[in-house]
């Protein structure tokens, strides 16, 4: 379980993310939802020990991820900012390079991770030569490798065709029904992943306004998307 208490990163300049409470269970999935420059980003960088929080924590199983990463990290795949610092590499040894650093990670297991995220036809091309999209995929193929127990992903899909986001988003989703994998993502496609999410975390300016169950979005709006936007609507102080 993940659990992210009153977690604070203020930049110098103010911004960032202030008091963002959040649990993750097992099987869960949790989307973060703000407008460009809310904090989701830096949000999911600081759960995930990358920056050195201003205040509170993120915890996994009740360990510290940023005290314990040794810990606590093999059981976290990460999938945020900035795409493969590898790019000579072909997508099968990029997939290898990062398989040194878990232990019982074979061949096999890097070919069967090369065709979940549908690269396996490209695995001998190097990362330059990769689309964006195709990029996207070979990134969530290393987040994948030593399979995570939390999947913390940020923008997933941005820049892939909509079959790339479609099939995605259908492994992700068999994924965490199998395996009872976590997952928090943020996503500006709120529409495509509000069939699948079962929470959802409103960031705005910087602050967590609101957070609630897709049972309990569902009791009073058509959709997660009109969720989202009463609730930025509210915060920017017009009519909902
Ligand atoms: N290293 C930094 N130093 C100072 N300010 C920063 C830094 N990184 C981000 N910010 C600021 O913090 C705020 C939140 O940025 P962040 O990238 O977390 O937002 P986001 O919700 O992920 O945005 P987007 O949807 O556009 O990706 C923004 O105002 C951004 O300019």
């Amino acid at each position: 379980m993940l659990e992210v208490i009153d977690l604070t990163k203020v930049y110098p300049g103010g911004r960032g993310i202030q008091g963002l409470n959040l649990t993750v269970r097992s099987g869960e999935v949790a989307a973060l939802l703000g407008p460009n420059g809310a904090g989701k980003t830096t949000a999911l960088q600081a759960m995930a020990g990358w920056i050195t929080a201003s205040r509170g924590e993120a915890r996994w199983n009740g360990v510290s991820i940023a005290d314990r990463p040794e810990l606590t990290r093999p059981h976290m795949g990460m999938m945020i900012g900035e795409p493969s610092p590898y790019p000579y590499l072909k997508g099968c040894d990029y997939l290898r390079v990062y398989s040194k650093l878990y232990p019982g990670i074979d061949e096999a297991r890097i070919q069967q991770t090369l065709e979940l995220v549908g690269m396996s036809k490209h695995q001998q091309l190097k990362i330059r030569k990769y689309s964006t999209g195709m990029k996207q995929r070979i990134e969530l193929g290393r987040a994948l490798l030593h399979q995570p127990k939390l999947l913390l992903l940020d923008e997933p899909f941005s820049g892939m065709d909509i079959e790339g986001r479609r099939e995605m988003t259908a492994m992700l989703r068999s994924l965490v029904a199998e395996t009872g994998m976590s997952i928090i993502i943020s996503s500006h496609q709120v529409h495509e992943i509000e069939d699948w999410i079962t929470h959802a975390y409103i960031i705005y300016e910087g602050k967590h306004v609101d957070t609630a169950s897709t049972p309990q979005i569902r009791e009073s709006f058509a959709s997660v998307e009109e969720y989202y936007l009463n609730c930025t609507a509210k915060e920017r102080g017009g009519a909902a």
